[in-house]
């Protein structure tokens, strides 16, 4: 009963998504960007920190940025469009007020099919906007400290039509946005870091009938929090409609308490803000004229959909399956050196680094060995040691032996993986040889040498009664020698070369 209630209602869900640009340089200051490393109020200038008589310059190295992800959306672009003031009184906005493009954005009408569920998203526009500064409440001194490292970065605020159904389409869109950004070169599309977040509207109503009243849930930074803050909104919502005397769910703007996992008022319509927007009077109009947008159009790097099939027909007839050609793909990188997005490359390494690293390990050496070296056994190492992925860790021609070598048989492949943890724990320099530290680490195999057979005889010396066992045709035992000799080479022995010398010896007995 209570599931058949619950279906009468549709679920709809409209997103906007908030988007650091890849570039050196703030929108409208020369100030370079801040990383998340720099020291507070390190990365700002007499612009950024609002000074009397100071004046905004557009940077033109966002906007090709932008133009970039409009493109990739499929979006009209205008060739005219403005900047407007949006009031709104935060200590981490100096002046007052941020700029965006309130009343003439500069791309509309954009579309995102959702690869999976085949679903096509609307984008309604696209504006290029700023950051905020960012206020840091302190405990101690009861006081809020201000950090302007980030205030005035460059932003595009990418809004979808109220279209998407139910969290797996929410999901869905974001992650499959979050790539298209990545390999794009537009940002790095870290939600943890904050270079992509998320205000997640949320409404109900039945099935034919007009939308529901939305709910804003604010500033959500993982695809976990989206889902959860949905899930108890639909609940929350659910609750409101279907009372036993019902009620209008009211448009508010929501916050996702983190621990507590539930949606919480922030402020109600009635609270909300007037932002006074107005055209900002020291900001032209901005012009694209279509040979600048040819000029971005002709050299975008390919799209994620466009590389995963050339991954998927170049690798997938020597074995390596979708699914890890997928995970490959999730990997991106988050770049720590910010990025200068005046340079357009149709290359793929700086925008899809997993790829163009998987592409350089695949020269000369088997797809399938280095597709489970990146998506198993690196990212294994690095989730255990709480790291994200980055191809920074290893250059390709040292990953590329580190590979050699177990595939040769010159270290075993646990040796090969007590090796990479090495590697991720030490940092060695990119020109440290890895066979040197391999051997200075004693984790090359021994070979098929007299050691290795004498190793396996004192293995029988040491166990006769297992030896017996064996003879008598109870082959499991052999696991019980096999293991002795991988203890005693403290497991540079190969398993499989062991086992086989193991029976030689023994049926010679
Ligand atoms: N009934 C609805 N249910 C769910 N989502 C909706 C509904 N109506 C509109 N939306 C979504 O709400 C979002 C509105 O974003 P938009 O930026 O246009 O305005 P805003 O939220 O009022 O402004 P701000 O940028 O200041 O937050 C869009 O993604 C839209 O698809
Ligand atoms: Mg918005
Ligand atoms: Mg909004």
């Amino acid at each position: 009963m209570a599931r058949l209630f619950s279906d009468a209602w549709q679920v709809v869900i409209g997103i906007e998504t908030h988007v650091q640009l890849k570039c050196r340089q703030k929108l409208f200051s020369r100030a370079t960007n801040g990383l998340l490393s720099d020291s507070p109020n390190s990365r700002y200038n007499v612009f950024d920190a609002a000074f009397p008589g100071t004046l905004p310059k557009l940077n033109p190295k966002c906007v090709d940025l932008a133009v970039r992800a409009a493109l990739a959306l499929n979006c009209n672009l205008k060739p005219r469009s403005n900047f407007d003031r949006k009031h709104y009184f935060y200590p981490d906005q100096p002046v007052g007020y941020q700029i965006t493009q309130y009343y003439s954005p500069f791309a509309l009408d954009g579309t995102l099919t959702l690869p999976k569920l085949g679903r096509r998203v609307r984008i309604k526009q696209i504006q290029l906007e700023q950051d905020t500064g960012k206020s840091v409440f302190d405990y101690k001194t009861q006081s809020t400290l201000v950090d302007l490292n980030r205030a005035g970065a460059g932003l595009i605020e990418i809004v979808t039509e109220p279209d998407l159904r139910s969290t797996e389409e929410a999901a869905e869109y974001v992650r499959s946005l979050q790539t298209l950004l990545r390999s794009m070169g537009v940002s790095d599309g870290n939600m943890e870091a904050g270079s992509l977040r998320c205000d997640i509207n949320v409404s109900l109503n039945r099935h034919g009938e007009p939308l529901g009243t939305r709910c804003e849930i604010k500033n959500i930074n993982s695809v976990r929090f989206m889902v959860a803050g949905i899930q108890h909104e639909i609940e929350r919502q659910k609750s409101i409609l279907c009372a036993p005397s019902p009620m209008q769910v009211s448009q508010e703007t929501r916050g996702f308490d983190e621990h507590r996992w539930e949606t919480y008022t922030i402020r109600s319509k009635e609270d909300a803000p007037d932002y006074r927007y107005m055209p900002d009077p020291n900001l032209g109009t901005l012009t694209l004229d279509e040979n600048t947008i040819e000029h971005v159009r002709n050299r975008l790097p390919p799209t994620p959909e466009a590389t995963r099939n050339r991954l998927i027909n170049t690798y997938g007839p020597r074995g390596v399956s979708e699914d890890s050609i997928d995970v490959l793909m999730g990997l991106d990188s988050s770049l720590d050196v910010p990025f200068d997005g005046g340079t357009i490359s149709n290359h793929e390494s700086h925008s899809t680094n997993s790829v163009a690293y998987f592409d350089t390990l695949c020269k000369g050496r088997d797809p399938r060995e280095v597709i489970n070296w990146i998506t198993q056994t690196l990212l294994g190492l690095l989730s255990t040691m709480g790291k994200s992925f980055s191809t920074s860790y290893l250059a390709t021609s040292q990953m590329g032996t580190l590979i050699d070598l177990v595939s040769n048989g010159e270290m075993t492949r646990s040796s090969g993986r007590l090796l990479l943890r090495h590697i991720l724990l030490h940092s060695p320099s990119p020109d440290t040889s890895i066979r040197r530290l391999a051997k200075d680490l004693d984790l090359i195999s021994i070979g098929p040498t007299d050691h290795a057979d004498e190793i396996c005889r004192r293995a029988i010396e040491a166990l006769p009664s297992e030896v017996a066992a064996i003879r008598s045709g109870n082959k499991n035992v052999l696991n019980r020698l096999i293991g002795w000799v991988v203890r005693e080479t403290k497991g540079k022995a190969d398993v499989q070369k062991t086992r086989s010398r193991l029976e030689d010896l023994i049926s010679k007995m």
